[in-house]
């Protein structure tokens, strides 16, 4: 399917989709290459990642890629953690309170297209993604009703994808398997939680 052409702005951000809480835009170079470097080495080490299975359609599925969770307030945040929270925090006016980390090992491991569980996220505020270590394509599929066409944004390392809470709503978005050989590649999703609400309601640990 042909990709649509974004618009390139002055500042190197690229707006995939426009909305009225900033839509979806892609910053190529959010931290320099060394930064996400260390950053991803460290966090591959010494994350808490960990396996797990969600119920679908009745049945149980491995979630295919690794995850680990955090508070923003956690004494065990990863220093790594620390120092990306505010990287994100420079150019985002957020009160992120919450991580979660994707390591996708291989081309096998993906995320399916989904949105956000906006249950857990509280209205207007957006969802940053950064990402580190080998490069991975991420599909923008609009839901049907909503304008626009698929996109495929290579997630170079270093780079932040920031999404409207709006957009989960019109948007989907997703990692999809590759047989390219890739190596192992980090996403950091900094959000904010409404209170008392679960972003992993319905994931175990695998057995
Ligand atoms: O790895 C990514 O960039 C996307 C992860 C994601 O969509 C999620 O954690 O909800
Ligand atoms: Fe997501």
């Amino acid at each position: 399917m042909p990709a649509s052409q974004p618009a390139l702005f002055a500042t190197g951000d690229v707006l995939l989709f426009e909305d009225a809480e900033g839509g979806i835009r892609y910053r190529p170079s959010l931290v320099d290459a060394a930064t996400a470097a260390r950053w991803f080495e460290s966090l591959h080490r010494e994350a808490g990642w960990r396996a797990l299975q969600r119920e679908m359609y009745e049945r149980t599925v491995d979630v295919p890629r690794l995850i680990a969770s955090y508070g923003l307030d956690s004494p065990q945040l990863p220093v790594p953690v620390v120092e990306a929270l505010a990287a994100v925090r420079a150019v985002v006016d957020a009160p992120f309170d919450s991580v979660g980390l994707n390591l996708y090992r291989d081309g096998r491991d993906s995320v399916a297209p989904h949105n956000d569980t906006l249950h857990a996220l509280a209205p207007g505020q957006p969802i940053a993604l950064l990402s580190l270590g080998d490069v991975r394509d991420m599909v923008i599929t609009p839901k049907p009703g909503t304008r626009g066409r698929r996109i495929r944004v290579p997630l170079e390392p270093g780079s932040l994808l920031l999404m409207s809470h709006a957009s989960q709503s019109t948007h989907d978005h997703g990692v999809p398997k590759t047989r390219d050989a890739v190596g192992p590649r980090i996403s950091l999703a900094f959000r904010v939680r409404l209170p008392g609400s679960d972003l992993l309601r319905g994931y175990r640990p695998a057995s």
